[in-house]
């Protein structure tokens, strides 16, 4: 008999290739929270001629766009930027403090590495950056990331969805970074055919500060004034948000094609989370299974995942923990309108 011919899923964009050679192959391992870094140094100073005001770092926003970028001092910034990283603290997952306390003493000097083996000092490398796609209140891009040895684990080299708040939207990021934090580890580790993974694994929310500036070495001379000018613009950063890369969008499915998908938002449901936006652009695939090596995994066993949790609830926090009515209302709001919008007849 013959076999039926197998759906692969409908997508916006061929796979996922790499577009830069020196791009290192996805993170996909989960970090344990007391392995992430408590600061990350972003390399971002290198954006073509004419330009050497990153658009990554900072933004546009509202602010420039009603008072221009004439109150902060460009000329210090441009010249800090060239010659360093900008620091940032993670805020989420927020950090023990007697990992803060550890690392404090290890920040001090003396001590490259901290007695507990708490990272320290991770990098992003946004030089190289490639687009990977954007929202009405992000920017997303793919870049590498690179954590420390330490005293009992290796050092972690791979690339990662780096999401930035565009224009004032960093509520949203911070309401994602949250509920990112409060996702148990089987929705985001892919344990198999009946259990594959639901939402990306994260690497943490990041915030530009005085304090990471002022715990910074700094490259090249700057008086005192210049230093408060580079604070001034470090109000305006964009936090960001570190995730998994977990493929291309989908376009709406089809029949039996949109199975899969329905059946993660019953698991995000189950865990007692809500997406609050669901729709094509909030979903992805990737060749797959994930349980097998990568040069084995194929697009007619796709991987897919949930996207996008600005505007996520969960029982942990916030309304969604006062009002678990509200909560369950939502489930069902959200079951309905994933079918209807994931679906290809929703667009004719
Ligand atoms: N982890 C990821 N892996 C692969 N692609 C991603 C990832 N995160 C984001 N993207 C891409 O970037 C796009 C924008 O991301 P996202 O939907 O999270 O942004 P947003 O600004 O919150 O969107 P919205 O306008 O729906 O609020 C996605 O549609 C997707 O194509």
């Amino acid at each position: 008999m013959e076999s039926a011919p197998r759906l692969t899923p409908r997508i916006k964009s061929s796979p996922p290739e790499r577009k830069i050679e020196s791009m290192p192959p996805n993170l996909e391992e989960f970090i344990p929270e007391d392995r992430l870094p408590y600061y990350i140094d972003v390399y971002d100073n290198d954006n073509g001629p004419g330009s050497k005001i990153s658009r990554l770092v900072l933004p546009e926003r509202p602010v420039y766009r009603h008072f221009g970028l004439s109150g902060l001092n460009l000329e210090i910034w441009t010249k800090f930027l060239e010659r360093n990283p900008v620091r940032f603290v993670r805020r989420f997952p927020r950090p023990s403090p007697a990992s803060i306390f550890d690392f404090d003493k290890g920040a001090n000097g003396n001590d490259p590495k901290s007695t507990s083996g708490y990272p320290k000092i991770g990098q992003i490398d946004l030089r190289n950056h490639e687009y990977l796609g954007s929202g009405n209140h992000s920017y997303v891009a793919l870049a590498p990331l690179t954590l420390p040895s330490t005293t009992d684990a290796p050092p972690v080299h791979g690339a990662v969805a780096v999401k930035l708040a565009l224009f004032d939207e960093g509520e949203l990021l911070m309401n994602e970074a949250k509920i990112y934090c409060a996702f148990p580890r089987e929705l985001q580790e892919d344990r198999g055919f009946d259990l594959p993974s639901v939402v990306p694994k994260s690497y943490g929310y990041y915030q530009a500060s005085h304090g990471a500036f002022e715990s910074q070495s700094l490259v090249g001379e700057f008086t005192n004034y210049e230093r408060k000018e580079i604070c001034k613009v470090l109000q305006h950063v964009s936090t960001f948000l570190l995730i998994e890369h977990c493929g291309v969008q989908i376009d709406p499915l089809v029949g039996k094609e949109q199975e899969p998908v329905l059946s993660l938002f019953k698991r995000l449901h189950e865990a007692n989370f809500v997406q609050g936006s669901p729709s094509p652009r909030n979903v992805v695939v990737q060749p797959g299974p994930l349980t097998v090596p990568k040069g084995e995994r194929s697009l007619h066993k796709p991987s897919y995942r949930i996207l996008d949790f600005g505007r996520g609830l969960s029982a942990d926090f916030g309304i969604g923990r006062k009002h678990p009515e509200f909560l369950a209302e939502r489930k069902e709001a959200e079951m309905k309108w994933a079918q209807e919008r994931l679906s290809l007849n929703e667009y004719f």
